[in-house]
């Protein structure tokens, strides 16, 4: 069945329903009119990484499938359709509206294609596709492929297994004071210097955040005491290398335990159009937005991003929207992040073992919504479980994170979450 067949049958079933409307609800369920439908009347669509690359089973009668190729083909060039024209005003506004009205349903994707739409579903993301002049774009991007070599896969303990992660990763940064993450086992950790493309891009992202943090400060009802209000300056960049579709970056939060609490993160994307994905933290099966990063798009997560939401950048069969014209499917991010240097003075020890404690947020359980310190033991492959509640008074003179008094203890939660 052709697309104007499955729009006019859709719009058969749903009179009310205009077709634009239709056609991207259509697109954003893989041309599916049994999915579209199920959206529709608010059934939950289970819509994992499995389910997507295995056929689906149409639950609709009298629906003729089109092969699986052909159905991805037509999804494509919707999509890039409609990523062309990703700063203009979207009819999706109504799917969104449609949300709002509907509590969100539970396992459902969402593709989320105008800023318009990103922003009003995600009040804490900020995206601004375009963002460097054309010239500088191609030159960060030229100058990261010429860097490749040194993007290295990031090796980690899972339940005593060492790891590897599937994209890799560099650290640049200007002082080697900046420790990224002392839970790696490589040479991940020791930063590179930035090069002359890099600090431009830095000096335009840290002022593009500075606005728009001004703006948030003074919106944001519930400010948390200890959020950071000084100016931000990005003083090291994470970059993420993805060498082709198959490399991805699985569901997580960003570390805090360089950064702070309620950090900003802002991420500017080279190369091959994938797609970034964001839901709740909680409830586990909470809907994912699926948004579409072009080259030269940036990504904001403002404060409470990794409080409230994971992240992930997914190796779905369609994941790869767009390859770059001259770099195929290579992807590059760099992740601007401004540490906390109070933590470097003040460095949370484990009692039992006396490693270095890292600093989690607790996404379950009856000590849900608190920042917690955990041994790094656990997470090289050692069985200690030293753990310590964390504590953020406020930011200056602080020298004490740590505390083993609940009652005394920060809870993100109670500042964010009413
Ligand atoms: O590549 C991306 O867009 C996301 C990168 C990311 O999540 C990270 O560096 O932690
Ligand atoms: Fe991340």
């Amino acid at each position: 069945m052709d697309t104007d067949s499955k729009l006019n049958l859709l719009s058969h079933i749903f009179p009310d329903f205009d077709k634009v409307t239709l056609l991207e609800l259509l697109v954003s369920c893989e041309g599916s009119v049994g999915k579209a439908k199920k959206l529709i009347l608010g059934d939950g669509i289970t819509d994992d990484t499995e389910e997507l690359n295995t056929p689906e089973k149409e639950s609709v009668p009298n629906i003729v499938e089109v092969p699986e190729a052909q159905v991805e083909n037509i999804v494509l060039q919707e999509k890039r359709k409609i990523e062309d024209t990703i700063e203009a005003e979207s009819s999706l506004s109504k799917i969104v509206k449609f949300q709002k009205l509907n509590p969100p349903l539970t396992n459902r994707t969402v593709t989320l294609y105008s800023k318009h739409d990103i922003e009003s579903v995600l009040p804490n993301i900020k995206i601004y596709p375009k963002f460097l002049q054309k010239q500088l774009a191609d030159d960060v991007l030229d100058n990261l492929v010429s860097q490749k070599m040194l993007f290295k896969a990031k090796q980690f303990y899972i339940a005593g297994s060492l790891c590897k992660s599937s994209q890799k990763t560099a650290v640049f940064g200007d002082s080697d004071q900046v420790d990224y993450d002392p839970v790696y086992q490589d040479g991940v950790t020791k930063p590179l210097k930035m090069t002359p493309e890099l600090i431009k891009c830095r000096i335009l992202i840290d002022q593009k955040v500075n606005m728009v943090l001004q703006k948030y400060h003074e919106d944001s009802q519930d400010k948390a005491d200890f959020l950071i209000h000084e100016n931000w300056q990005s003083d090291f960049c994470v970059g993420n290398y993805f060498p082709d579709n198959k490399s991805h970056l699985d569901w997580h939060t960003d570390k805090l335990t360089n950064i702070g609490p309620l950090p900003t993160i802002a991420s500017i994307s080279f190369g091959a159009t994938r797609i970034f994905r964001l839901r709740r933290s909680n409830p586990t099966n909470s809907t994912i937005y699926n948004i579409l990063l072009p080259n030269n798009t940036l990504l904001i997560m403002l404060p409470s991003t990794q409080e409230l939401y994971k992240h992930s950048v997914p190796t779905l069969k369609d994941s790869l929207v767009r390859p770059h014209s001259k770099f195929g499917e290579s992807r590059f991010s760099l992740t601007f992040r401004m540490s906390y240097p109070e933590f470097e003075k003040n460095k949370v020890y484990c009692d039992k073992c006396k490693k270095q404690m890292i600093l989690r947020r607790l996404f379950k359980g009856e000590d849900i919504g608190y920042y917690v310190w955990m041994c790094m033991g656990s997470f090289k492959g050692v069985n200690c479980k030293g753990f310590k509640y964390a504590r953020f008074s406020g930011r200056t003179g602080e020298s004490e994170f740590a505390t083993t008094h609940k009652s005394k203890a920060t809870r993100w939660l109670s500042s964010l979450e009413k």
